[in-house]
């Protein structure tokens, strides 16, 4: 049912169904409010009467367990009421999680880590938010991991971040990303650098789990560990080395049989492997839709939200002062190599950059690391900016901050090949 009018229309929906609409024109608004009943958006509860706004972009799915009546003001492009929807299966995912849980609080022990994983466009991430979101209302405090570089959720697209979770997430916003800890990888697939992805994602599996003994309540929460949408060949191999990063109890695989055969045959037979169908609402994304969904997630880190804008600061750096690292020299063959050392180690080789106009739009990430000699590759990332002039002549940058001028000194700052057209007006 396509809905063309900008008038208030109410839908009363039955116990398992769903309002699923999607907003596609620039200026447009709608407001949704729960007259009565119960009901949620990827598991977060709507409250009666509350005016939600939704904006270009949204695609969501208002879901009830027990029948409601719904408010809608504005235009939507698709609007419908679904009945067939995979919630009870999710609700059973969370229950079996639940019970792992309540396990590990009994024998002071870690708690489940769970992957969601799923080719591209199954609602991996949507599949996570509602685990995380029923976790919490349990009472639970656990972590999120995104190691989606194609995405970037939690920080930017180019890496891979972790984020506790201690309320549900905003029905607009989703969960709030403060004081996440997060790993530079510097592209925007794993297969711009396999070796140096797959480090980082030990690295912060190993940070994660030591954190979890830190919180008794977070320790029996677990993590959710959200993947990316490339499963064959390399792909399925980063997955794998995901899960035994993460000693993972439980793998949520979402939509394909052949990759739940292929992991049913590859990982220890203690770990729990699901497969879960993808709800007819998931959209499909183009990959002109990503690629904005990537700028615009960019854009947000630096201007935040019409409910919440930032205002970044720009200023002028000189070459002379900039620490420019890469991580990744150029492919040699382990012939060429010096001796002792295999074409693996160069993809983990901080290497200098020399600032110059190919700098132009690049994302640059601010290390914790102090000197090269550190773990570079093992240290979280402060921040990001974003080069938006390169002038050769007065040989110096203009960076795009959230923070104020000066860089912290003796900044060590990571070349990413993520990109941002800063036109904001
Ligand atoms: N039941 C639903 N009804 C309507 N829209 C939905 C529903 N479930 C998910 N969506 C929307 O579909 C889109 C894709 O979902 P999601 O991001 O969870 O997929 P994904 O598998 O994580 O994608 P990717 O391949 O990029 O990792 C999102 O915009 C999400 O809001």
């Amino acid at each position: 049912m396509t809905e063309d009018s900008s008038e208030t229309k109410e839908y009363t929906l039955e116990a398992d169904s769903e309002l699923r609409f999607e907003i596609e024109h620039k200026d447009a608004k709608v407001l949704v409010s729960l007259v009565s009943g119960f009901a949620e958006l990827f598991g977060t509860e709507l409250v009666k009467k509350k005016k939600y706004q939704f904006c270009m972009g949204a695609k969501v799915a208002i879901f009830t367990y027990h029948g409601c009546v719904l408010q809608v003001i504005g235009k939507m492009d698709v609007c419908y009421v679904s009945k067939e929807t995979p919630m009870i299966q999710y609700v059973n995912c969370h229950a079996a999680l639940e019970q792992f849980r309540v396990e590990a609080e009994e024998q002071d022990k870690r708690g489940p880590v769970a992957l969601v994983v799923g080719p591209l466009d199954v609602g991996k991430s949507t599949l996570c938010r509602i685990l995380l979101n029923y976790a919490v209302r349990a009472g639970r405090r656990p972590l999120y991991a995104d190691i989606d570089v194609g995405q970037g959720a939690i920080a930017i697209p180019g890496n891979v971040g972790t984020i506790l979770i201690e309320r549900p997430a905003s029905v607009e916003d989703g969960f709030p990303k403060t004081a996440p800890l997060v790993y530079h990888v510097g592209h925007k697939s794993p297969s711009g650098n396999s070796v140096l992805y797959n480090s980082v994602v030990s690295k912060m599996a190993e940070v994660t789990l030591k954190s979890l003994d830190a919180n008794k309540r977070t320790k029996s929460s677990g993590i959710i560990v959200n993947t990316c949408g490339w499963v064959k060949g390399s792909g399925y191999a980063h997955l794998l080395h995901a899960a035994r990063a993460y000693g993972a109890c439980a793998i949520f695989v979402l939509d394909q049989e052949r990759l739940y055969n292929e992991l049913l045959r590859d990982v220890p037979e203690n770990v729990q492997v699901v497969l879960l169908p993808k709800s007819g609402g998931v959209v499909e994304r183009s990959k002109e839709v990503r690629h904005e969904a990537r700028d615009q997630r960019i854009k947000e880190y630096f201007y935040g939200n019409v409910r919440a804008p930032f205002y970044p600061f720009s200023f002028e750096v000189k070459f002379a002062d900039l620490r420019l690292y890469k991580i990744g020299a150029p492919p040699l063959p382990d012939s060429c190599m010096p001796i002792g050392m295999k074409a693996e180690d160069n993809q983990k080789k901080v290497v200098a950059v020399t600032p110059s106009q190919a700098l132009l739009h690049h994302i640059l990430a601010l290390s914790f690391a102090e000197s090269i000699d550190d773990d570079v590759i093992g240290t979280n990332v402060a921040g990001f900016c974003c080069v938006t002039e390169v002038d050769m002549e007065r040989q110096a940058v203009m960076l795009l901050s959230p923070q104020p001028r000066p860089l912290p000194p003796n900044a060590l700052l990571l070349w990413s090949e993520m990109q941002f057209m800063d036109n904001h007006a």
